[in-house]
């Protein structure tokens, strides 16, 4: 099968199985050119594994500090002629990666959020590793079966209170227009809360901790976001925004619940940038097209791998501790909420047109960005082969 992007709206719905090993390549050599993160973590679980910040933290913790990792994700398999979704091929080059490098690697495809596959994933660890001392709660995701009601909970996008009205870029045709988004429903905001809160992750903690799979200093860290005040509306204080605070407020109960033997919790807010979720947000893709343009002119632009090794190597690790903020985050956000930054992008947020769109704002790095994450565009990839969809999970 020859294999080209079709993106539709936000999503593209083919990936490239080459092309997501390259990319995950590309991960692992930037950890290895960083060098070794001493003191680093050993036997990890990474909760939402497969793309973005969660497997960039899988990557660090395996190719930084020679971690075993444990990755659990919700991925469509590829099958006979049929394409996988990227996170499938992601975990395959990087299972294939780790374990040439003699780590160990183990994947759960299957939904997070359910007792089925918890107990599957502490039964791996309790026969292969022991015990874990990290775990990293990195799920995004659109809906929640919940484990004990059967009730299915739908994440939305939502301001809450009133109406949210602002410009938003559709990213394929690069029509910049204004949009109004009608606010969220009480029940919409439970239900936002539900999937994207913290509920899950103290699930998933108290279960370690109950089946004594928890090393005795063992940390635990999911992952939020703030933003600039122009996208609050439908972020930071829209429905996911209420969820955040929720995950927060699961981060102080699970601090406490491993602080006695040594361990912690804690939120690390990170940037803002291209990957399946954030492009799904209505305002957002222009904020980071805008954002991506004053970042990389002034040479501090990241990825979700040069960010997750920050974290690990100038926060968690390497003999350092976690800086954190008023409310005991972890900021590395830094960067983009530098006040030159922001102000820069407040100059160009209200000139941006679909005619200067691509003059005013770094659309280009966007669509590229886009690209890789399904494996298109990476260099030395030859996109006119023939390639085989079907890869079975290892
Ligand atoms: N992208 C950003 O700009 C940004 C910024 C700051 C914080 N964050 C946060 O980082 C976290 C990860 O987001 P991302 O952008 O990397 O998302 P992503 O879409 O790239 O990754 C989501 C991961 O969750 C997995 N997943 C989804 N539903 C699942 C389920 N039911 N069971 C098992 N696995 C499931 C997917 O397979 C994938 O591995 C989220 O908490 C997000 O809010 C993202």
């Amino acid at each position: 099968m020859i294999i080209q992007p079709r993106v539709r709206g936000f999503v593209c719905v083919t990936s490239h199985p080459v092309g997501c090993a390259a990319h995950v390549q590309e991960w692992i050599d930037y950890v290895k050119s960083k060098g070794v993160i001493a003191h680093g973590p050993k036997k990890v679980l990474v909760i939402g594994a497969s793309t973005g910040y969660g497997l960039a933290s899988r990557v660090t913790a395996a190719f930084g500090s020679g971690a075993a990792t444990i990755g659990v994700f919700y991925e469509r398999p590829s099958e006979e002629g049929r394409l996988a979704t990227p996170g499938w091929y992601n975990s395959i080059g990087f299972t294939r990666a780790a374990r040439a490098a003699g780590l160990y690697a183990r994947n759960f495809n299957g939904d997070a959020f359910s007792d089925d596959i918890k107990k599957q994933v502490l039964d791996a660890i309790k026969a292969d590793l022991g015990q874990v001392d990290l775990v990293i709660y990195s799920l995004a995701s659109p809906r929640r079966t919940h484990p004990r009601t059967g009730t299915v909970h739908k994440s939305v996008l939502k301001p809450v209170g009133a109406p949210y009205t602002n410009k938003t870029v559709d990213t394929d045709t690069g029509i910049v227009s204004e949009i109004t988004i009608e606010p969220a429903t009480e029940t919409e905001i439970a239900d936002t809360i539900a999937v994207m809160g913290g509920e899950d992750w103290e699930l998933w903690m108290h279960a370690l901790r109950d089946a004594n799979l928890l090393a005795p200093n063992a940390q635990t860290v999911a992952y939020s976001y703030i933003g600039p005040e122009v996208t609050w509306p439908v972020y930071k204080n829209g429905t996911i925004g209420l969820a955040k605070n929720d995950l927060e407020r699961a981060a102080q109960a699970l601090d406490a619940l491993l602080k006695p033997t040594g361990g912690r919790a804690f939120i690390a807010v990170n940037k803002a940038l291209v990957t399946q979720a954030s492009s799904a947000i209505p305002v957002v893709p222009l904020y980071i097209s805008i954002l991506y343009k004053i970042m990389k002119a002034r040479g501090t632009h990241e990825r979700c791998i040069e960010q997750m090794q920050r974290l690990f190597a100038t926060h968690m690790y390497n003999g350092q501790t976690p800086r954190f903020d008023e409310t005991g985050r972890v900021r590395i956000d830094d960067l983009e909420m530098a006040p030159e930054v922001q102000a820069a992008v407040r100059e160009i947020w209200p000139t941006v047109t679909t005619a200067n769109l691509v003059e005013r704002t770094d659309i280009a790095g966007y669509r590229s960005e886009f690209l890789r994450l399904f494996g298109f565009g990476m260099p030395g990839v030859d996109y006119q082969a023939d390639v085989d969809p079907h890869i079975p999970m290892i």
